[in-house]
C-alpha cells in the first residue's frame, strides 16, 4: 500500500488572519551547565507569528534548536545563536524569538566561624529575545536573607533597660551580679523579631557582556544585605550570626535602598528593579518595598508588587 504524505496542518491557511504576539513551547525539560555545573532547567521558546496568514508554527525547529544549549556553557553568545536559529528557521512567519531558561544555581557558601559549608539553591530566570537584531536579556535571581526589626529591636532595648531599673535601681551596682544578670533571660526580658526575608533581583544586562553575571550578582546582593542566611551551622556559627544580625537592623525599606544602591554601581546592569519581602514574624502578612533603576534614565524594568 502507498503510504499518503503527513498532513501537515501548520502550513494551512489560517482562517481568521491574525499575527501573533508569541507562539511556542512552555516547561521544556533540558540539561545545561551553568557556573560549572550541570543543572536540570526548564525552558520556553517562542517566536511571534507575524504572517497572520499563517496557520501555525513549526514547535519542532524550535525545540531542535535547544540541542545547541544541551551540555554547553551557557553565555549570552549561545543564547543569541540560538535565538538566531529561530528566526532562521521561520523565515517568512517570524521577526522576534524568545527564549526563557528557569532554574536553580546551587552555591557552596562557608560557615561563619567553624570549617563547615553546605550548598544554597538560588533560583534563576534567564529571559532573552531578539528582533531586529536587537538582542534584549534580563536576568531574575533570588536571594534569601536574615531581616532583624529595627522597631522592635529598639522595643526589646527599652524592656531590657526598665527591666535593669527594676532590679538594679536602688542597689549598689555590683560587677558580678551585673553580669551574671545579663546572662538570664530574667535580665534579658525581651528580643526583637527577625525573618527569612527574600530579594527578588530582576535586571537588564549590558548587550555588551558575554557571560551571565550570576554569581557576581548574588555576591553583591549578599554583601549589602549582611545577612545571608547559612547552611551548615554550629553554635559558633549561630552566634556569630545573631552578632551580625544585632549590627544589621533592617527594614524593608533599608534592604531596598541598599540593594538600589549596590546594583547602581555595576556595570554589567542596563535597568534593574529589586523587590524584597519580608516575611514578617510578627504579621501575618509580609512587609515587601522595591525599587527601579535605568541608566538611560527612562522606564525601568517593570515588576508588579
Ligand atoms: N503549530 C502548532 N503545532 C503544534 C501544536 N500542538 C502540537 N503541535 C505539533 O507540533 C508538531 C511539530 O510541528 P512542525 O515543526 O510544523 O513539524 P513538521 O512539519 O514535521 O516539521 P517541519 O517539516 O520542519 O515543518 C506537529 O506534529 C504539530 O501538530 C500547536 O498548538 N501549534
Amino acid at each position: 500500500m502507498k503510504l499518503a504524505s503527513l498532513p501537515d496542518i501548520a502550513a494551512q491557511a489560517s482562517r481568521q488572519a491574525q499575527p501573533l504576539d508569541w507562539v511556542g513551547m512552555c516547561g521544556i525539560a533540558l540539561p545545561l551547565r551553568i557556573e560549572g555545573q550541570h543543572v536540570s532547567a526548564k525552558v520556553d521558546a517562542g517566536v511571534s507569528l507575524d504572517d497572520g496568514n499563517a496557520r501555525g508554527i513549526h514547535m519542532s525547529r524550535l525545540y531542535l534548536a535547544l540541542e545547541w544549549l544541551e551540555g554547553e556553557k551557557l553565555n549570552m553568545p549561545l543564547v543569541r545563536q540560538v535565538l538566531a536559529r529561530f528566526l532562521d528557521s521561520h523565515e517568512g512567519l517570524s521577526r522576534r524569538a524568545y527564549l526563557n531558561i528557569h532554574t536553580e544555581c546551587l552555591l557552596k557558601r562557608p560557615a561563619l566561624i567553624s570549617p563547615l559549608a553546605g550548598w544554597k539553591a538560588y533560583p534563576i530566570s534567564i529571559l532573552a529575545s531578539v528582533e531586529n537584531d536587537m538582542f534584549h536579556v534580563e536576568l531574575k535571581i533570588d536571594v534569601a536573607y536574615s531581616s532583624t526589626c529595627p522597631c522592635s529591636a529598639a522595643l526589646a532595648r527599652q524592656l531590657i533597660q526598665q527591666q535593669f531599673a527594676d532590679d538594679f535601681g536602688s542597689a549598689e551596682l555590683d560587677y558580678q551580679s551585673v553580669l551574671e544578670w545579663l546572662g538570664t533571660a530574667e535580665g534579658i526580658v525581651a528580643t526583637p523579631h527577625s525573618q527569612r526575608s527574600n530579594a527578588h533581583l530582576h535586571v537588564q544586562l549590558e548587550d555588551f557582556s558575554e557571560e551571565f553575571p550570576m554569581l557576581s550578582l548574588i555576591d553583591q546582593a549578599e554583601a549589602a544585605l549582611g545577612t545571608a542566611v547559612q547552611t551548615a551551622v554550629k553554635r559558633a556559627d549561630e552566634q556569630a550570626f545573631a552578632l551580625a544580625n544585632g549590627q544589621n537592623l533592617m527594614f524593608c525599606e533599608d534592604a531596598a535602598r541598599r540593594l538600589h544602591q549596590a546594583l547602581q554601581s555595576n556595570p554589567a546592569l542596563k535597568a534593574f528593579t529589586v523587590k524584597v519581602v519580608h516575611a514578617e514574624s510578627l504579621h501575618a502578612h509580609d512587609a515587601v518595598a522595591q525599587s527601579s533603576w535605568s541608566a538611560e534614565g527612562g522606564m525601568a524594568i517593570k515588576s508588579a508588587v
